[in-house]
C-alpha cells in the first residue's frame, strides 16, 4: 500500500523506472558483488584490459576519482604480483614463474567531492582542478608529491564530469573544457612515454581538438567506447599513450625560477598554439 502511494506521482514512476533500470544493470551488480563503489570500475578495468597500460609499480594520479572505483582498480593494479615469463630453450617451451617481489606503486586520488578512506591510495578530496594553481589544495598536492618523492608520474587518469545541463552543445564544450585544463596539469606531471585518459562527449569540434592535440604529442591515441558504458550515453573516452616531451613541449620544472602566475599563462598560450597546430594539420588533411 505504502509503495503503490509512493509510486503513484509521475516523479515517483520516474524514480521506480530508474531504480527497475538500475537494479537490473547487470554491472551494478556485479560491482556490488565484487566490493566496488561503482559500476564505472568496469570501464576502466575493460581499457586497461584492451591496452595494458596499468603495470606494476606504477605512480597514477586518479583526477575526478569520487566515489573512488577507478583508484580501487588502480590500487589492484599497480600493487599486482609481477608474473615473468623464462623460456626454456632446450625444451623451447614457455613457463610462467611468479616472482615473489610484490612491486608497489602510488596512486593519488583527487576530487571536489569527499571520498572515504581507500586503504592504499592518498587522497585530496578538496581539491579543485578550476582553483588557482597557488591555492590550497594544489599546495597541499604539490606537499604530497614531495613528500612521496615522486616530481612526475607515470599515468593520469581524467574520469572528471562537470554538471551536465542537458543541452548537448554546452555539455560537449564545458567537458572538452575541462579535459583540455586536465592535460594542461598532466603534462607537467607525465614521465616520457606516460599516458593520459580522459573522458569527452562525442561531439564534432572539440572532441577532434583534444584528439588531434594529444595525437602530436603521444605515439598512439584510442577512442574508446567501453562496453560497460551506457549505450544512450555519449561518453567516449581518449586513452593516450607514450607521452613524447620535446623542447616545445617541456613539462614544466616544479623548481623554475619563473613567477607562478606567468608560467600558467604561457602554458595556456602553449596549449593554444597546440591546438591551432593541431587544427592547421586537419585541416590540410581533410584538402588532401
Ligand atoms: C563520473 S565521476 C568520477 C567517478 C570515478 N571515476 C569513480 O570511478 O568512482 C566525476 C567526478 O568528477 C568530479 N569533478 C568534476 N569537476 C571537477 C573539478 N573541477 N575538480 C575536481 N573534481 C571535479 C566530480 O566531483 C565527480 O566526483
Amino acid at each position: 500500500m505504502f509503495f503503490k502511494q509512493l509510486f503513484s506521482t509521475s516523479a515517483c514512476q520516474h524514480t521506480k523506472a530508474w531504480m527497475i533500470k538500475h537494479v537490473s544493470d547487470p554491472y551494478v551488480r556485479r560491482s556490488v558483488k565484487e566490493n566496488y563503489r561503482a559500476r564505472s570500475a568496469f570501464k576502466l578495468i575493460e581499457m586497461n584490459d584492451m591496452h595494458q597500460f596499468l603495470q606494476p609499480g606504477h605512480t597514477v594520479i586518479d583526477m575526478g576519482a569520487a566515489p573512488g572505483a577507478w583508484s580501487q582498480v588502480l590500487v589492484k593494479q599497480v600493487n599486482a604480483r609481477v608474473e615473468k615469463q623464462k623460456k626454456i630453450t632446450s625444451t623451447n617451451e614457455f613457463v610462467h614463474r611468479t616472482n615473489p617481489d610484490l612491486k608497489c606503486g602510488t596512486v593519488i586520488a583527487l576530487d571536489r567531492s569527499p571520498i572515504f578512506e581507500i586503504p592504499g591510495v592518498h587522497i585530496i578530496d578538496d581539491w579543485n582542478l578550476t582553483a588557482d594553481t597557488t591555492s590550497d589544495c594544489n599546495k597541499r598536492l604539490q606537499a604530497l608529491l614531495n613528500r612521496l618523492k615522486t616530481e612526475q608520474v607515470d599515468g593520469v587518469l581524467s574520469d572528471m564530469c562537470p554538471n551536465v545541463t542537458g543541452c548537448k552543445a554546452i555539455d560537449q564544450s564545458a567537458i572538452a573544457a575541462l579535459q583540455h585544463q586536465a592535460f594542461d596539469f598532466a603534462r607537467r606531471l607525465l614521465k616520457p612515454n606516460g599516458y593520459f585518459l580522459c573522458k569527452l562527449f562525442q561531439g564534432h569540434e572539440t572532441f577532434q581538438d583534444l584528439r588531434s592535440l594529444l595525437e602530436s604529442l603521444f605515439g598512439a591515441v584510442h577512442v574508446i567506447k567501453p562496453s560497460s558504458s551506457r549505450s544512450e550515453s555519449s561518453e567516449l573516452y581518449l586513452l593516450a599513450l607514450e607521452y613524447r616531451p620535446d623542447a616545445t613541449n617541456r613539462p614544466i620544472n616544479v623548481s623554475d625560477n619563473q613567477n607562478e602566475n606567468t608560467r600558467v599563462e604561457t602554458n595556456r598560450h602553449e596549449i593554444e598554439r597546440l591546438i591551432n597546430e593541431a587544427r592547421r594539420v586537419r585541416t590540410k588533411n581533410k584538402d588532401k
